[in-house]
């Protein structure tokens, strides 16, 4: 199979800025003669595809267990960006009255719903490949660490029920060129 040396995803022909970083490196700044103003280009809104986004709850066992900068540090070094997080307290009516501390989050990006199911693994701990969040992480079907959407549609109305529309933050970050750039 031939070696792709461009990005599949955005067909961008000159270098643009993102708009709010304070110092763009200097590579993506056009060079100009002494005298003129700089003609940066703001980035155009990325495309839809590559801003599909998925419900992942870390669930109570998970944040028990000090799992969570496990499971952010996965969906970060996959090149996924974080559009909204919490840290809930849900009372649970038992006589011994527990609470569970569930961390709903948002994350966006190409493909995000299919790669972090595989990331995910299987529903059952004991068959979830190594490797996987459940293969590394968890024993046991009923302490299985995270729940993710299993589909745009199941995405949109899981973001829905955990968060409102004014929490998902719509921002930029500054490595989306290396990320999805030509
Ligand atoms: N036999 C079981 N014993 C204990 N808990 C279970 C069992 N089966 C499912 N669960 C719990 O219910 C959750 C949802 O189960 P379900 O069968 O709906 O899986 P799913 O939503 O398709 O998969 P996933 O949890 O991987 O998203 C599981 O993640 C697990 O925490
Ligand atoms: C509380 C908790 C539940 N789970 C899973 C197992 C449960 O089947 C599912 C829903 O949990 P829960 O709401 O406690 O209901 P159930 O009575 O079915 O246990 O989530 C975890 O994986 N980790 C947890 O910390």
């Amino acid at each position: 199979m031939p070696l792709r040396t461009r990005s599949p995803f955005f067909p961008l022909s000159s270098p643009c800025l993102v708009l709010g970083d304070p110092s763009p490196p200097p590579s993506i700044v056009p060079s100009r003669p002494a005298g003129r103003a700089a003609a940066v280009t703001p980035c155009p809104p990325a495309p839809p595809e590559l801003r599909e986004q998925t419900l992942v709850l870390v669930k109570p066992d998970a944040v028990q267990r000090r799992l969570v900068g496990d499971v952010i540090g996965r969906f970060e070094r996959r090149g996924f960006k974080l559009v909204a997080m919490k840290l809930l307290q849900v009372p649970v009516l038992t006589y011994s009255r527990t609470q569970l501390f569930p961390i709903p989050q948002v994350w966006e990006g190409y493909n995000v719903v299919r790669s972090t199911r595989a990331m995910v693994g299987d529903t059952d701990s004991a068959q979830a490949a190594a490797g996987t969040i459940r293969g590394d992480l968890s024993m046991h079907v009923s302490r299985n660490v995270v729940h993710a959407s299993d589909s745009v549609e199941t995405a949109s109305r899981e973001i829905g029920f955990w968060f409102q529309q004014n929490e998902l933050v719509a921002w930029e970050s500054g490595d989306s060129q290396y990320t999805y750039g030509p």
